[in-house]
């Protein structure tokens, strides 16, 4: 009688895994051991032990096919909320994960960890130590953040009493870290064109701005304690530094470690977060004709402008969660990885 190999608990799939945390991710689980199959649309490095599958995750033939043999997936894909693609976040978001739900149960997979975002609770206003139990944000700042909700239900939802499926939620703020495709690399643009000179508000206002291994951290101790008995499952879990920091004091800090200037004159967030709401709506009643991306857009207003961290308590409680990576040390190591993008370079 044919004896069936159980597939190796070390064996895992990253969706997304060309990405920022994806790649992080992956270089994290390597090193501890897994055999990693990585599925992205694109394929952006080599690594020995990770096995490429190219594919758009609304393919579940695609999907199947980097599952096999795999106990566990990490999703952490998504378009860049830059994007601004109504369409493109639906399709992705919530019809892809919905299809990455079916393949992990057809294929087997055991658990599932789904990098959601500490947004889908922020509506635009002050978030002071937030817990997990604040609602999903009625009014989304964003289409991004709206099917990042969507797409947290979903999973959430899939997690079976029978436990043939476990899943768990990661809400991570503000990711930042070597390799970054958005924070440094848009902050250092708009420096260069010399309008990092302002601060929206008062400056006093406390974010939590996370160092990429923390999160990864934060994904792995997630994973490891997913078992059927576990408190963690089907729930949704905040992973920060947890050292809230001035909004304007991280920018200036990464801005002068660049060695360019930290913004000095305040502006009102009102009348700035109302011209880049009118700045938007022109972009959208244009779109047709030109294509223009204002910088500061109304959700990047809200992020520069309000109170928005939160309380890591449960992750701690339920997963023995600590950040691995202080603040301090995460800025240096950032501003380290970009000789590129100094001042001058
Ligand atoms: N960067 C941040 O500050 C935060 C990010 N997140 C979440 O973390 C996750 C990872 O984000 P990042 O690494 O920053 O973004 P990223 O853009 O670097 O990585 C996303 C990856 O998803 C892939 N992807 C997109 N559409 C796909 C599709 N249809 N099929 C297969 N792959 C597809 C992309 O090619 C990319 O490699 C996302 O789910 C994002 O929502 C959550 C909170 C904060
Ligand atoms: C032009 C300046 C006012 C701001 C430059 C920095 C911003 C690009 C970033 C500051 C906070 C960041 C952030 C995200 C993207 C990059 C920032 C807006 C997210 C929206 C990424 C996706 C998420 O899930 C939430 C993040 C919150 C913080």
């Amino acid at each position: 009688m044919a004896t069936r190999i159980r597939p190796s608990s070390k064996r895992c799939a990253v969706i997304g895994g060309s990405g920022f945390l994806g790649r992080h991710l992956v270089e994290k689980l390597l090193s501890k051991g897994y055999s990693v199959s990585v599925f992205d649309i694109r394929q952006s490095y080599e690594l020995p032990g990770a096995t490429f599958h190219q594919g758009d995750l609304c393919d579940k033939q695609a999907l199947l096919a980097a599952l096999r043999d795999v106990t566990l997936v990490f999703h952490c894909a998504s378009p860049a909320p830059a994007s601004d693609d109504k369409a493109l976040f639906e399709r992705v978001n919530i019809q892809g994960t919905q299809t990455v739900i079916q393949a992990c149960t057809e294929a087997g997979v055991q658990k599932m960890v789904l990098t959601s975002s500490a947004s889908v609770v922020f509506e635009g206003t002050d978030i002071k130590n937030g817990s997990e139990d604040l609602p999903y944000a009625e009014k989304p700042i964003d289409y991004y953040t709206e099917t990042k909700i969507e797409q947290e239900k979903l999973v959430l939802k899939a997690c079976k009493p029978d436990h043939s499926l476990l899943t768990v939620a990661i809400r991570p703020h503000g990711i930042f870290g070597p390799r970054d495709p958005q924070l440094v690399p848009i902050l250092v643009d708009t420096a260069r064109r010399g309008k990092m000179k302002f601060i929206i508000g008062d400056g006093t206002n406390l974010v939590d701005f996370t160092y990429v291994e923390n999160v990864v951290h934060g994904h792995i101790l997630a994973a490891e304690s997913l078992r059927p008995e576990s408190p963690i499952c089907g729930k949704a879990y905040h992973i920060t530094n947890d050292e809230p920091v001035r909004f304007w004091d991280f920018m200036s800090d990464v801005l002068v470690g660049l060695g360019y200037a930290a913004p000095r004159y305040h502006l009102p967030y009102s009348l700035v977060y109302g011209l880049a709401l009118l700045l938007w709506l022109v972009s959208l009643l244009l779109r047709p004709l030109v294509a223009f991306k204002p910088t500061f857009t109304p959700m990047r207003v809200a992020l520069a402008g309000t109170h928005h961290y939160y309380s890591v308590s449960r992750a701690k409680q339920d997963m023995g969660y600590k950040p691995v990576v202080s603040l301090k040390e995460g800025i240096k190591r950032t501003v380290e990885s970009y000789p590129h993008l100094r001042h001058g370079a």
